[in-house]
């Protein structure tokens, strides 16, 4: 992170990724001034800190950031050519976008590492995969990946083939468990209980059980055993959850291949 502070840090696009990972970042104590952002909409939160808004670029940054939609990437990428096959490493959260992408506008020689992150990010508990092309040394995945422990766990794959099926489950998948949270919420509601209670259950009930999951010397499986009584409640919801055609498996199945599917869609 020396490196980062000393040489600064350049953030192209500052939206809901960007700025989940930049609070995570002002808040460990990454300094202000060490960042430019590059953003034609800057929100409110982001006009309030005292980053480097859509000035000149800094000559020989440590990372740049691509955190733009991967639609928006041919507009976007060519305004950092000039940082291509040098020693700035470029760390990239796109869906879709391939690391050979990256060497076609920014050149063969340019460090790049593919990483996919997700919001829980923006309080610290973030988990990102990475991957580096040829170009990208055991030093450039190691600053990447000081950088992103900054906001969360890092896991380094093995191939980037495998980013398809990391996106659709860890990517895209904190807005599966918020969706869980307002259904529970709904049908709490549908059992009658008041919106507020309802919400508060639910929030609380994944939160901790999420906790519970990474804390525990025991598996999910049997963490959910644990709140199976024989003959009881949970029992009689887990039947309906747990059946083989519309239950929760067969559902996220085909939920996580829609997303990976997609994510493939958009290398084009
Ligand atoms: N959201 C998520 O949970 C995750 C997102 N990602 C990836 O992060 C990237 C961003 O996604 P997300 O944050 O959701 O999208 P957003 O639309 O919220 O953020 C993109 C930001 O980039 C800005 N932008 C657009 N064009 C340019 C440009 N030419 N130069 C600089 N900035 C530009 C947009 O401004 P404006 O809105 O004004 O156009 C917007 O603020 C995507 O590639 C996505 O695949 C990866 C993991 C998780
Ligand atoms: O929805 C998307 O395409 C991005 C990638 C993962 C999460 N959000």
């Amino acid at each position: 992170m020396e490196n980062v502070k000393a040489r600064g840090l350049v953030l192209l696009g500052c939206g809901k990724m960007g700025s989940a990972m930049l609070k995570g970042w002002l808040a460990g104590g990454l300094p202000p001034g060490s960042v430019t952002v590059l953003d034609p909409h800057p929100s409110d939160w982001l006009r309030s800190t005292s980053v480097h808004l859509n000035t000149d670029l800094p000559k020989d940054p440590a990372i740049v950031l691509v955190a733009v939609k991967p639609q928006m990437m041919g507009d976007a990428l060519p305004k950092l050519q000039a940082l291509g096959n040098g020693t700035t490493l470029f760390l990239s959260v796109a869906a879709g976008i391939t690391l050979a992408t990256y060497e076609t506008v920014l050149g063969a020689d340019t460090p790049v590492v593919r990483a996919m992150p997700n919001t829980p990010a923006a309080v610290g508990r973030g988990i990102t995969a990475i991957i580096g092309n040829a170009k990208a040394g055991a030093a450039d995945l190691d600053l990447a990946e000081a950088l992103l422990s900054a906001v969360g766990q890092v896991v380094r794959l093995e191939g980037e083939a495998q980013m398809d099926a990391v996106t659709a489950v860890s990517g895209s998948g904190p807005a599966y468990v918020f969706h869980l949270i307002e259904a529970l919420a709904a049908a709490g509601v549908e059992q009658g209980l008041s919106p507020e209670l309802a919400m508060q259950l639910a929030k609380a009930t994944v939160g901790g059980s999420g906790q519970l999951a990474e804390e525990s010397d025991e598996d999910p499986a049997q963490l959910r055993v644990n709140v199976t009584s024989p003959g009881g409640t949970t029992a009689a919801a887990l039947a309906v959850l747990m059946d083989e055609e519309t239950g929760f498996p067969a559902l996220l199945s085909k939920a996580v291949k829609a997303a990976a599917d997609r994510s493939k869609e958009l290398a084009g």
